[in-house]
């Protein structure tokens, strides 16, 4: 089966990586990258570490040769953006994955809220899957639309998802402090961005009110089956990729930490790219920065009768790109890892 697909927003940050991937893709054939001020270059001119890799040009958007042309379009544009692209594509019977909020939460209100811009398609919502195929696969195999997670979310509900789904936590007691590389506010300039202000710098952000807190507490909740409310501070460090979430919970009863690390084996026991670490590895950025994985481990504090988990993961890739691709595997039937496989760098 070869997939012809189309990058809309591939000369960002998330783009780049979803272009880098698909390119070395068994199943997958790029045919359309956009751009909006890089039009009629080289694709390997904006990205030289893809010369001879990937052909094509940067083309400006063309919406309706695209989706005649193309099997499933990724969309890695700001949010915002994405409502006409989702709409002509999925009149078209294509597929359509998209890498900014718009398509992640089941309330319109909710978004609306929480990203100050109206959602003018709400009815798509409906139809929408939530795209972490650990938690929802069956839906995501037969959805045409799929909302790809935030970063923060998927380092956050892997971590979480085995505690809630078997009821172990007590759920008003969630605390989760993340740290993220400076790849995860994309390719733009920006003050709180560029080297002088980064470089030897660790720092808050958003306390309280970043808009990956209702996607989290969306998800959790469902694991859980009852509403709720998370604390949640993302950090930004000098660093490119990667994402550690450090979160807190309380235990409802004594449990000892083999006890706590079973429930994850079973939980992940099939999954590929999520990996509970042997005891005595904690997770770390390097370990997964260029794979698909999220690496996890709970750790017990019996002193305070909290659990402790560690989560990581390349926000580029099980954040962003790697996790796009997941979902067109299992939307297209492939097997999921196909052109995942590979392990990160390290250093
Ligand atoms: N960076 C990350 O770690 C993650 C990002 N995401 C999401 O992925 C999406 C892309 O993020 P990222 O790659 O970091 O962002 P970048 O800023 O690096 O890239 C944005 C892309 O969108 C294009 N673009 C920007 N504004 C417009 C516009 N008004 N109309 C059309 N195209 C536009 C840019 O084109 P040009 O280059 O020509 O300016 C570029 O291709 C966002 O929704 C983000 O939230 C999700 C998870 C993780
Ligand atoms: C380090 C950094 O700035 N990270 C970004 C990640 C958010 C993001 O990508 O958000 P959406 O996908 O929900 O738009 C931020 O905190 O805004």
């Amino acid at each position: 089966m070869q997939i012809k697909v189309g990058v809309i927003g591939a000369t960002g940050y998330a783009g780049a990586e979803l272009v880098r991937i698909l390119s070395a893709h068994p199943h997958a054939e790029l045919v359309a990258l956009t751009t909006q001020s890089y039009g009629g270059k080289a694709f390997c001119e904006v990205y030289p570490h893809l010369y001879k890799h990937v052909a094509l040009e940067c083309r400006e958007l063309d919406l309706p040769a695209l989706a005649e042309q193309a099997d499933v379009i990724f969309a890695a544009l700001p949010h915002g953006h994405v409502v006409p692209v989702a709409r002509e594509v999925l009149a078209r019977g294509k597929k359509f994955i998209d890498l900014g909020a718009d398509f992640r939460f089941d309330s319109s209100e909710v978004y609306e809220q929480w990203y100050k811009v109206e959602h003018t398609a709400p009815e798509l919502l409906r139809q929408a899957v939530y795209g972490l195929p650990e938690v929802h696969r069956e839906k995501i195999k037969t959805a045409s639309l799929v909302g790809n997670p935030g970063c923060y979310p998927t380092s956050v509900i892997l971590g979480l998802a085995p505690l809630l789904r078997s009821g172990l936590v007590d759920t008003g007691t969630v605390v989760v402090d993340s740290k993220s590389g400076v790849s995860g506010a994309g390719r733009g300039l920006s003050l709180g961005t560029h080297f002088a202000e980064v470089n030897e710098n660790f720092r808050a952000y958003n306390v309280g009110v970043h808009r990956h807190t209702p996607e989290i507490e969306q998800e959790l909740g469902k694991l859980a089956g009852e509403e709720m409310r998370i604390s949640f501070t993302p950090h930004l460090t000098p660093m490119n990729r990667g994402i550690l979430s450090t979160i807190y919970a309380k235990l409802k009863r004594e449990m000892t930490l083999e006890q706590v690390r079973a429930v994850y084996e079973e939980f992940y026991r099939s999954e590929y790219f999520v990996r509970l670490l042997p005891p005595g590895i904690l997770p770390q950025t390097k370990a997964v920065a260029g794979s698909n994985h999220c690496d996890v481990v709970p750790v017990v504090d019996p002193r305070t009768g909290r659990v402790v988990v560690l989560s990581a993961i390349d926000n580029l890739i099980k954040g962003a790109a790697g996790q796009a691709v997941q979902n067109m595997n299992v939307m297209f039937g492939l097997p999921e890892t196909t052109g995942l496989e590979r392990p990160g760098l390290y250093p």
